[in-house]
């Protein structure tokens, strides 16, 4: 893990989009120069899925092998597969319904009402990453995750002050109660989200500015779980201005 964590602001939402879809474009290509695989891990949330707009949208992306790329999910809300809410019906409608995707390569969360409970479905998706893992490891190297902020500073489904911010002997975990609608979700765990080669967070809105002021200051994780988001390679913030207005200017990068 590495303690350098980048901001890059922009002006808006849209240019902040724009610029994450084209990194996002060109990084991929050079991971897939160098590996055979690339496992990428998706965010829910309104600048997850402006980016994967954008990426679509991008008349740069169909350089990418989208059949070399798996795809996973931070976290889900644990409802319906057709809810508005749900986390992967968003990607797909941005995304993954508009690009050649290998959909065995496609890793979604259990829906609910499908037969399976909050408790079995985070077995069953912890059980998948461990069959998609190296020998002796539970979750596959991912070279991208997004983790998308909450106003509260959550990152995935790991609120402040709730237990599953602490949990570190499994890879996925049921959420209930959860303080952002709705309550039962599903959410990888904080070693799994630092065991990334590369986090790269995207959020904008003033309502986001103290939670990433706050975790750049040292708050705790537990009181800001984004505070923990820390890859071993990269961790960058994508902001808009507003989000950045408690950034310390120290730490803006010049971004372009
Ligand atoms: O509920 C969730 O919220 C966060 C952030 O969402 P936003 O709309 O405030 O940007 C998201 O990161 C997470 O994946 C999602 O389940």
């Amino acid at each position: 893990m590495t303690t350098d964590r980048r901001v890059l602001v922009h002006p808006d939402k849209e240019s902040l989009a724009g610029s994450v879809a084209a990194r996002f474009i060109t990084k991929m290509i050079d991971i897939l120069d160098e590996f055979e695989e690339a496992n990428v891990v998706l965010t829910g949330g309104t600048m997850g899925e402006k980016v994967l707009e954008a990426i679509r949208t991008s008349p740069a992306s169909h350089t990418i092998d989208w059949s070399r790329i798996t795809f996973w999910w931070g976290d889900e809300r644990f409802v319906a597969r057709d809810d508005a809410d749900r986390n992967e019906l968003q990607a797909r409608r941005a995304l993954l319904d508009h690009v050649p995707v290998d959909e065995s390569k496609v890793h979604a969360y259990p829906a609910a009402g499908e037969g399976v409970d909050l408790d079995e479905a985070a077995r069953m998706y912890a059980r998948e990453l461990a069959e998609a893992a190296p020998e002796g490891k539970e979750y596959p190297r991912f070279n991208i995750m997004f983790l998308g902020v909450g106003p509260d500073g959550h990152i995935a489904s790991l609120f402040p002050g709730h237990d599953e911010i602490r949990i570190t002997d499994t890879s996925v975990v049921p959420v209930r109660n959860s303080p952002k609608p709705p309550p039962e979700r599903l959410s990888l765990t904080l070693p799994v989200i630092q065991s990334a080669d590369r986090i790269w967070m995207v959020l904008a809105g003033a309502d986001k500015a103290s939670a990433i002021g706050l975790a750049l200051a040292g708050a705790s994780v537990d009181e800001v779980p984004v505070a923990g988001a820390q890859g071993r390679k990269r961790t960058v913030f994508f902001v808009d201005q507003e989000a950045a207005a408690e950034v310390p200017a120290a730490l803006i990068a010049p971004s372009y």
